[in-house]
């Protein structure tokens, strides 16, 4: 069953079209990567999706429901590529601000803080303000509160950059072990060949359209190349 669903999506800026009849249908359970060289409208679909940005024409459905909807707010969680937080609050205030948001009680949001902070490893810089993390460290909390409150979907705008490679496979596995045993469905993007690999299934975009899907193993088929750097050449036109 599929948790998103775009029909002939259509989204221009300044009379240039961005988004170019997107028809797209993401499963319930599964790791799906959006995958396209810069600027070809990866954040602008994923805008679309959460509702922050409205279609010019064309549907889009989270779990059969029209967005932009209010209801839907609670069920996705999302991770924007620059990250929204308030540098002069600390990591903790800043995680209690969204889950006051989110109307998690007290009891919940101590739980839920505590989880999100040790998956991204944290805990022990909660105290900081965020005005002192590094350009990492304020990913890793965007991620943390992405995760707060236990959202069904999980929409995340390439939530690696700036992450050692270390923390980069505890967050993968934890997004695994989110799809396995949790059945959260995630949605991200990613310029990490390596993290393509890792997803169940993808979309190739170029020039606001999407040029290929389906698994990792697929698009290597059909650009009959060996290592996912070489479809993201081939499919951008390049001779490798
Ligand atoms: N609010 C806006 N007004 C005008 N143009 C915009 C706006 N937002 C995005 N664009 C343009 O739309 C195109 C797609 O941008 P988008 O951020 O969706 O690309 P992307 O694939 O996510 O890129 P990257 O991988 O670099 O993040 C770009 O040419 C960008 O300049």
């Amino acid at each position: 069953m599929s948790s998103i669903q775009l029909t002939d999506v259509q989204k221009h800026f300044q009379k240039r079209s961005i988004i170019q009849n997107v028809s797209l249908s993401i499963d319930s359970g599964k790791i799906f990567g959006l995958i396209g060289p810069s600027g070809c409208g990866k954040t602008t679909l994923i805008k679309l999706i959460v509702g922050m940005l409205k279609a010019d024409a064309g549907q889009i459905e989270v779990f059969q429901q029209t967005v932009p909807n209010y209801n839907l707010l609670k069920r996705i969680g999302y991770m924007a590529q620059s990250d929204a937080l308030y540098s002069d609050l600390t990591g903790m205030e800043n995680m209690q601000f969204f889950a006051k948001l989110y109307s998690l009680n007290k009891k919940e949001r101590d739980k839920r803080i505590a989880y999100a902070a040790d998956i991204v490893q944290l805990t022990n810089a909660l105290s900081q303000k965020v005005e002192n993390y590094s350009g990492g460290m304020k990913r890793r909390l965007s991620l943390a509160i992405a995760l707060l409150q236990n959202p069904d979907i999980l929409i995340l705008d390439e939530p690696t950059v700036g992450i050692d490679p270390a923390l980069k496979l505890t967050i993968w596995q934890e997004l695994e072990r989110l799809k396995k045993v949790e059945k959260k469905t995630i949605l991200i993007t990613t310029h990490v060949m390596d993290e393509a690999e890792k997803c169940d299934e993808l979309a190739l975009m170029k020039e606001g359209k999407i040029i290929a899907n389906g698994t990792p193993t697929k698009l290597r088929k059909i650009y009959d190349a060996d290592t996912f750097d070489e479809v993201f050449l081939r499919a951008g036109g390049a001779k490798t």
